[in-house]
């Protein structure tokens, strides 16, 4: 697995520690308020981070008493989720790239017993990407066919002049996958696992994202 493009936000101890943790706890997750706020707040620090490699400019800013110069971001990314889970994460995100545009998909994974795993994409509303810097989030980076799907879906409305993948959790297996299809990919992770299980789910993991946030699907 290359790493130069991989960041593991967990990799160095800190608050979002915290965060996952509480994500993982089933003494914690299931108070779903509580789940979406710690995966609004992941989003909301792999926002930051990812601030910290994007291109300034040198900008004025008057106060009431002078002229001052600041670095401020040259242009906004277009901010991208997957329809359920991804929300929580999105609205952290927004929250720190206030001005962003957005793109929405709409997929799911498929889950039959003894076949591959299927993803159903059924919505996709974007802005312009061509030329943009584009950040897609989404909690679970499983198998990565969501991710991966979803973001081929995403080229018919333009080729981003680069791309970040934000992910609470990931896999190995995703990760890889991700970077085969997706080389020019740039990954930020909230924790790095240690495997899928053979119904695809992360392990440890935390279970179905979408579910904890939002209810069971039936
Ligand atoms: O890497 P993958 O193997 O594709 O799995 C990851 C996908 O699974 C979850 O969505 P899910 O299909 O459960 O839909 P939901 O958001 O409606 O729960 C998650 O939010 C990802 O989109
Ligand atoms: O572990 C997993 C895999 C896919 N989707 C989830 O919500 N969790
Ligand atoms: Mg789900």
């Amino acid at each position: 697995m290359q790493n130069d493009n991989l960041h593991i936000l967990t990799a160095t101890p800190s608050l979002a520690n915290h965060f996952v943790a509480e994500l993982r706890d089933v003494s914690v997750q299931h108070d779903s308020l509580r789940f979406r706020r710690n995966l609004e707040r992941l989003g909301e620090l792999l926002a930051y981070e990812i601030s910290k490699t994007l291109p300034y400019e040198t900008r004025d800013i008057v106060t009431p008493l002078a002229t001052t110069q600041t670095q401020l971001l040259t242009a906004q990314p277009v901010l991208a989720t997957i329809l359920r889970a991804g929300l929580p994460m999105y609205n952290g995100m927004l929250n720190y790239f206030d001005k962003a545009y957005s793109t929405f998909v709409g997929a799911y994974r498929v889950e039959e017993e003894n076949t591959e795993l299927q993803i159903n994409m059924e919505y996709l509303a974007s802005t312009d990407l061509h030329d943009k810097i584009l950040i897609l989030a989404d909690p679970m980076l499983a198998t990565g066919r969501s991710l991966v799907k979803s973001y081929k879906g995403m080229l018919r409305h333009g080729k981003p002049v680069q791309v970040h993948i934000a992910a609470a959790i990931a896999s190995p297996e995703g990760v890889a996958y991700v970077q085969k299809e997706v080389p020019e990919a740039h990954i930020w992770l909230g924790a790095m696992d240690e495997r899928l299980n053979e119904h695809f789910y992360i392990v440890p993991g935390l279970g179905d994202a979408g579910d904890l946030a939002f209810g069971p699907k039936v």
